[in-house]
């Protein structure tokens, strides 16, 4: 266990900067799928959350406690049935590239080639061609898939398709990054590659990132900020700073460290049944 390092400049949580800005707030949003008939009940009941520039927030919670629903919010997928979504301190201004979207599988087009499909959201922003072309080139760059440009999607392993889909969300450059579950189909090694490779892609851009999972080791190792929801209507039962995921040593380093043990059980705790209250 490393507890020396405890108080060490490192593991503080990084402080907020007075200046800024909320990427996303989401105020007294619920959410009851189709609308306020009766007999529909609340996804989302009343969640207030506010996300600020350069966050990296991770969700976790039970199956079916709303986390998607919370994130196709954030997208613009779906509407409040009550409050208001702000990106920017701008009302939502509906889905666009400019909010980047990763989900659990790649989803890429089957038919086109691995640039193809990051230069996809660019021709729909009107880019030029040889725009198009030297940006995909470039993302595809940055998360390691340069040799693989002209592949088809069925020409990738489980690992190479989600780093695709990456690009493809980066390729538009938004500050805004959301995530569900992008790993979670992935081996345990694969996993472990992607995830140092977001750490790094959210160092040295400093986007927002919200990532759903349901790995709490994966929340504690990428997240600077961890929620845990409860359904029923779906609700923010815990939400706090996380300071383990910080730098750029090995994530064995994290691992071994005490604080790493105590937030996960505080974290399990959180997530189990209240009727499994015997495990504690
Ligand atoms: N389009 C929809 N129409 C009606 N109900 C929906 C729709 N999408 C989700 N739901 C319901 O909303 C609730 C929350 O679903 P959601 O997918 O947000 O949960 P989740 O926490 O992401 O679950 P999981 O971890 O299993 O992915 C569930 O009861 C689900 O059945």
């Amino acid at each position: 266990m490393i507890e020396a390092a405890i108080d060490d400049e490192i593991w503080k949580p990084r402080e907020q900067s007075e200046s800024a800005k909320d990427a996303v707030a989401l105020n007294s949003v619920s959410l009851r799928y189709g609308g306020k008939a009766a007999g529909n009940t609340d996804v989302l009941g009343a969640v207030q959350l506010h996300i600020q520039e350069g966050e990296f927030v991770c969700i976790l919670g039970p199956s079916g406690c709303g986390k998607t629903s919370l994130l196709k919010l954030v997208a613009g997928y779906e509407k409040p049935t009550e409050g208001e979504v702000r990106l920017y301190n701008q009302p939502h201004p509906g889905p666009n590239p400019k909010v980047g979207v990763v989900f659990q599988h790649a989803n890429l087009f089957p038919w086109l080639s691995v640039n193809r499909n990051v230069q996809f959201g660019l021709k729909m922003l009107g880019l030029k061609r040889s725009e198009r072309n030297r940006i995909a080139i470039e993302t595809l760059g940055q998360v390691g898939l340069d040799s693989a440009a002209s592949l088809l999607p069925h020409q990738l392993s489980g690992g190479m398709k989600q780093r695709a889909a990456i690009a493809r969300a980066l390729a538009a450059n938004p500050a805004l990054l959301l995530m569900d579950e992008p790993f979670a189909a992935l081996d345990a090694i694969t996993r472990e590659s992607l995830q140092y490779l977001l750490r790094k892609l959210w160092i040295e851009t400093g986007k927002t990132i919200v990532f759903i999972t349901h790995d709490v080791e994966e929340a504690l190792l990428l997240g600077s900020r961890l929620i845990v929801m409860k359904g029923g209507p779906g609700r923010i039962e815990i939400d706090m700073p996380n300071s383990l995921n910080r730098a750029s040593e090995p994530f064995a380093f994290a691992r071994q460290h005490l604080r790493y043990g105590e937030t996960r059980e505080q974290l399990l705790k959180a997530l189990r049944p209240s009727d499994q209250s015997w495990q504690d």
